[in-house]
């Protein structure tokens, strides 16, 4: 997989886009997606943008917005996303383990930034393992 890390947010999630963003920049090639100032903004708009990245480079991506909640919601509408808001290192680990998430949400109005940072390294460093959980995934893209 291609390890650039692509980022995107809301007005509410800037901040925490633009830390983590700054923390990865030494390991990873990143892009950001937007938004770029904190004037309001509307998170399907930077979601759309996103998932249309990561698909296109085959890719992780990072959705930032006041709760994660719109931003996953949005994200999963995309055939070939498999979008998971986390909340700590064990869901960002199963999301890759189990669910071979490819796109991680957070929420900047939920979670500190030293906790956001923990999360974002698991998700990182984490594979899919496949088997039996290869097999669920094939029955989500018949749904979808
Ligand atoms: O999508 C969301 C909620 O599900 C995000 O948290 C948004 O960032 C949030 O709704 C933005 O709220 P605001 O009052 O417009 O800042």
């Amino acid at each position: 997989m291609n390890k650039t890390v692509v980022f995107g947010s809301d007005h509410a999630g800037l901040w925490l886009k633009r830390v983590l963003m700054d923390r990865l920049s030494n390991d990873r090639q990143t892009i950001d997606v937007g938004t770029e100032d904190d004037s309001s903004c509307d998170y399907p708009v930077y979601a759309g943008r996103l998932c249309e990245k990561v698909l296109e480079l085959q890719c992780l991506g990072v959705l930032i917005c006041g709760s994660g909640l719109g931003m996953s919601m949005t994200a999963n509408r995309f055939r070939g996303i498999r979008a998971a808001l986390c909340c700590n290192e064990y869901m960002a680990r199963m999301a890759r383990k189990h669910n071979n998430a490819n796109v991680l949400c957070m929420g900047e109005r939920v979670i500190g930034v030293d906790l956001a940072g923990s999360i974002l390294d698991v998700f990182l460093e984490t594979g899919f393992e496949g088997g039996r959980h290869a097999k669920r995934l094939d029955i989500i893209e018949e749904i979808a």
